[in-house]
């Protein structure tokens, strides 16, 4: 497969991380206005980095959009003559629309929105992505580059937005909770260190233990809290305080935002 990633920010970067990775490319062509800071990369033999994204297009069969909203509409009309019907185009770009690029490139594109995270790079993205009818049959090459990148599900567009926040800004929900779980962890008297990898690997073996036993969090709840014992204690004081309310309260609001700034 050779793919062009137009813009290698942060995002594009993760994206290109991964690829690599998983060696899930032939050809990676990386784009940027200035690719000097794309210097790390020059150590693959399949990257090519270049500010030119007309040579990526002209050169690759996949292109993922990973600029600013902003800028994705000018660099579309830029491109646009070079983008042929065998092209598959896939956005990442938050809250830009189907019709948007299909009334940009026209409806007889294989178009593909998508809404990766930046776990992308270490291969445990969770990808949600929706195509227009033309894209539909190019679905399963989407697939194939997130999945390489992690996990992938196929949405209806209008849930793109909802899924946006719970998968793309969710990276940064569960830091958060992973720092408070590390400064709890701290004033029990942990050094930091020590502190950060109880927290992160405990986060991390429950959810892959609900990864590979396919129960309900609450099941796995009840296997460790003895009666009368301290988890029980914990949990609700927590729920007291808010915890699962402030979350989901968290996440409308956050939904609320997505669907101001959509353009
Ligand atoms: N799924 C997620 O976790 C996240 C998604 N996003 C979405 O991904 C997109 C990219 O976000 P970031 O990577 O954070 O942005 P970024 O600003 O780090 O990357 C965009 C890159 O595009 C480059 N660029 C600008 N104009 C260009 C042009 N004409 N040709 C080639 N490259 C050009 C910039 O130099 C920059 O490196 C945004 O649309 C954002 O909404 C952003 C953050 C997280
Ligand atoms: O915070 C934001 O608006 C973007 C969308 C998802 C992640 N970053």
């Amino acid at each position: 497969m050779k793919v062009a990633i137009i813009g290698a920010g942060s995002l594009g970067q993760s994206i290109a991380k991964g690829l690599l990775k998983s060696k899930a490319v032939e050809t990676l062509y990386l784009t940027k206005r200035n690719i000097d800071s794309l210097n790390d990369f020059n150590v693959y033999n399949e990257v090519i980095l270049t500010s030119d994204n007309k040579k990526a297009v002209k050169n690759a069969d996949v292109l993922i959009f990973a600029v600013q909203p902003r800028h994705f509409d000018r660099i579309l009309e830029n491109i646009k003559p070079l983008i042929t019907e065998n092209h598959v185009i896939i956005s990442v770009i938050t809250g830009f629309s189907i019709d948007k690029i299909e009334a940009i490139v026209g409806h007889n594109k294989n178009i593909i929105r998508s809404m990766p995270n930046t776990a992308a790079s270490v291969g445990q993205s969770m990808t949600c992505i929706s195509a227009n009818t033309k894209g539909k049959e190019k679905v399963s090459i989407a697939k194939t580059i997130f999945n390489s990148l992690g996990t992938s599900l196929e949405i209806p567009e209008e849930q793109l937005q909802a899924a946006t926040v719970i998968c793309a800004s969710g990276i940064a929900f569960w830091m958060r909770l992973i720092r408070a779980t590390t400064q709890g962890a701290i004033q029990l008297g942990f050094e930091p260190d020590e502190a950060h990898k109880l927290a992160m690997q405990t986060c991390f073996g429950a959810a892959t233990l609900l990864k590979e036993s396919g129960k309900h969090p609450e099941a796995e709840i009840d296997r460790v809290t003895t009666p009368g014992g301290c988890t029980i204690e914990g949990l609700n004081e927590m729920e007291h305080q808010g915890l699962s309310s402030s979350l989901i309260k968290g996440i409308n609001a956050s939904f609320e935002k997505i669907n101001q700034i959509k353009k």
